[in-house]
């Protein structure tokens, strides 16, 4: 059992040492001055991991304590290691990538549980049908891409896209930013010519350039990517504050994908109990990593922060029910968000089963539409890319489906970038495969480009007020005729 007691050093509050449970699952409250008497640095109202109210803290007698399962299923930060896992690369030095993680364990959170709670807060009113969730940015964040200037485009962008969007519900903007690095593969290793290497995995494991050296997982690289992580998040909060959509905030998001730096970024939140993965505000699984049994679904269940799950052509309704049963038992509307990615040909015949099937259990879920990761081809020159006709097609399809079934389209999830980039082709720029040479930047797959972006809301946008009329006719036709049909009226 966890055994806490709190002193209070000059309106600091220091947490006693963890028990040998919280060492092994990684406490939060390690290193936060877990030696009785520890130097009351600053002086805070608000618990310095959580950013929970000390004062509440201290009203509530017991703090509820909820650890997934119990025995067998008990769940840890580390539980996830006795199940078997897909895309994690393999560290030449294994001592090396202890050290790592041990520093890893040391530093502070990124983001703190109450954000998190705020966030999937907001994401139950996307589940009631009250708002709407824009999530988009890189495909994969690079340390060579990183600039002032390109987070400045990317979180303007997404603040018009989301003006675009509300005018007909509030939206809840969230990036893939400040932490997308790890990236999954369709192959596990590259040939050019009689050379064969490791992928590329995402800077947070190795190096884009198709060299030995660059290809070798290098523990080093999740250091940088938490600073590169934290610089990020530094400037998003300074944009949030100079934006004028002040009340609204960018949330950061990534695919839960390197566990033992997610692992290592799990914290105890003092008050709930509950842990809280503060590498980011949302966390989700990718459509490669998400099988019952497996390592990501352990990791993940054990998390309170929303969890999104991308859901590709191979799944089934079955399947999609069992993996919500592992993730969502307490059917906590914000929990779940469904990322559909079936591609243009696909939504209209794939996308139904999944939505009925949480009908007819009358499961909450956010569902958003990922109209990119379905929609990828191989141009002239070798080139990956997306036909902008195709994405915004799966949107419309995405739109329509939900509209014929009275489910509500909860958003989008987009790789885009504020920059002019030439990555996928048509749009407003009538960009052609000619084209891409131009400014092809991602280090992973091709990325709306600020002008495509936009235009793709607008095509959202134009969705949305079809399914608004709909939603009119539809309680129109509901109402009671008209007095006459119905009962006299009292006349005194
Ligand atoms: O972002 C998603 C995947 O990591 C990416 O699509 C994989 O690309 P690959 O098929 O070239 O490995
Ligand atoms: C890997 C990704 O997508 P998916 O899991 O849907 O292939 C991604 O969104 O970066
Ligand atoms: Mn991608």
């Amino acid at each position: 059992m966890f055994n806490e007691s709190r002193l209070r050093t000059g309106g600091f509050r220091v947490s006693r040492g963890p028990s040998s449970n919280e060492l092994i699952s990684n406490d939060c409250h390690r290193g936060s001055g877990s030696t009785p008497g520890a130097k009351a640095v600053f002086n805070l109202d608000h618990d310095v991991i959580t950013g929970d109210s000390i004062a509440a803290a201290d009203a509530a007698s017991t703090p509820r304590r909820r650890s997934p399962g119990s025995g067998a299923d008990a769940w840890h930060p580390q539980s996830w290691k006795a199940h078997p896992i897909r895309q994690a690369p393999e560290y030449p030095d294994a001592d090396a990538h202890a050290r790592v993680i041990a520093q890893l364990r040391q530093l502070p959170p990124l983001v703190l549980a109450d954000e998190v709670r705020a966030l999937k807060a907001q994401l139950a009113r996307v589940a009631h049908g009250e708002a709407l969730l824009l999530q988009g940015g890189d495909c994969a964040e690079s340390f060579a891409e990183f600039s002032a200037s390109s987070l400045r485009d990317t979180h303007r962008t997404l603040r018009e896209m989301a003006i675009a969007l509300s005018t007909h519900l509030p939206v809840v903007t969230v990036g893939r930013i400040a932490g997308q690095f790890a990236k999954p593969r369709s192959s596990a290793a590259e040939k050019i010519g009689d050379v064969e290497l490791p992928s590329y995995r995402g800077d947070i494991v190795n190096g884009p350039a198709f060299d030995a050296q660059s290809r070798a997982p290098d523990p080093q690289r999740m250091l940088r990517a938490y600073q590169q992580s934290a610089i990020t998040l530094n400037l998003l909060r300074a944009l949030d504050g100079a934006s004028i959509a002040r009340q609204s905030r960018l949330y950061t998001s990534h695919e839960a994908l390197l566990l033992p730096y997610e692992a290592a970024s799990t914290h105890r939140d003092s008050v709930s109990g509950d842990w809280y993965d503060c590498s980011a505000h949302l966390l989700w699984i990718g459509d490669r990593t998400r099988q019952l049994g497996g390592a990501h679904l352990e990791f993940c269940r054990g998390i309170a922060n929303p969890l999104g799950l991308k859901c590709g052509p191979s799944m089934t309704p079955d399947e999609l029910l069992r993996v919500l049963d592992v993730l969502d038992p307490r059917r906590e509307p914000g929990r779940i968000t469904l990322i559909s990615r079936m591609g243009a040909d696909g939504v209209r015949d794939q996308l139904p089963a999944l939505v009925r099937a949480l009908q007819r259990e009358g499961r909450p879920a956010v569902w958003i539409c990922d109209p990119m990761h379905g929609n990828t081809q191989t141009a002239t020159g070798g080139y990956k890319t997306r036909p902008f006709e195709r994405v915004a097609e799966e949107v419309r399809g995405y739109f329509e489906v939900h509209r014929a079934l009275g489910s509500h389209a909860g958003g989008l999830h987009l790789e885009m970038t504020g920059k002019n980039v030439t990555e996928c082709t048509g749009g407003p720029q009538q960009l052609s495969e000619q084209d891409l040479p131009l400014r092809y930047q991602t280090h992973c797959d091709p990325r709306l480009n600020a002008v495509q972006a936009l235009a793709l809301a607008a095509v959202a946008r134009s969705e949305l007020a079809s399914s608004q009329a709909a939603n009119t006719d539809k309680a129109r036709r509901e109402l009671p005729q008209s007095p006459a049909e119905t009962e006299p009226l009292l006349v005194t």
